[in-house]
């Protein structure tokens, strides 16, 4: 557990305005927090992810996977996915990440970070499936990295690292007014994995 950080708030918003982000740190100890990235690096169908940027079509250094309920289809960045069903670790941390919140799930996209030479772009998870407002909830496992929000009108900018089996919950009106990313840093030479719980609407 975060024993440096016993007292964090689980119902701090970390947002000054217009959504909701909570992190709730640690939620593993670190033994669990180990088993999870050493078991989801070795069972997950880790692919390249391609997106068209631009018209363009590139094949990010990230790779990606997509598990989920039924074989939803999911269009991420202007590419289709259909999603695998789910693994028993899979399924593990959907009902811890389910616990925590009180919110339920029905799909996760999955990202391997392999150092801090990848990251994701400034965007925001308001894809038409997705589930309008709905709560996301994401798990990190692996190296800790920075997290930053930028709201899309004021520019103003919030900055979170995401510890190894730490939870960060983004809620209500967040997607719709905050963009969000991953920066690529030189501090970092070791993996990443981040899980991110989502509903899709049927
Ligand atoms: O890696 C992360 O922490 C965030 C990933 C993300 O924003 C996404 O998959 O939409
Ligand atoms: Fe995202």
């Amino acid at each position: 557990m975060d024993l440096f950080n016993p007292i964090l708030d689980k119902t701090k918003n970390w947002l000054p305005q217009d959504g909701t982000v909570n992190y709730y740190g640690q939620i593993l100890g670190r033994k669990q927090a180990d088993f999870y990235l050493k078991k989801l690096l070795e069972i997950i169908e880790w692919r390249n992810d391609e997106a068209i940027i631009f018209g363009k079509k590139i094949i990010t250094k990230r790779k990606v996977a997509w598990y989920g309920d039924k074989p939803f289809e999911y269009t991420y960045s202007n590419t289709s996915k259909y999603a695998l069903p789910w693994t028993k670790e899979l399924l593990e941390l959907k009902q811890l990440a389910e616990q925590e919140t009180g919110e339920t799930f029905n799909s996760c996209l999955l990202n391997l970070y392999h150092n801090g030479s990848e990251g994701m772009a400034w965007h925001s998870d308001g894809e038409t499936d997705l589930k309008k407002e709905g709560t996301i909830a994401s798990l990190s496992f692996g190296a800790e990295r920075k997290f930053a929000f930028k709201h899309k009108q004021s520019k103003g900018k919030v900055e979170i690292f995401l510890q190894h089996g730490s939870l960060l919950v983004m809620k209500d009106t967040t997607q719709t007014h905050w963009l969000h990313r991953l920066p690529p840093t030189k501090k970092v030479t070791t993996p990443r994995i981040n899980l991110t719980f989502r509903t899709i609407e049927e």
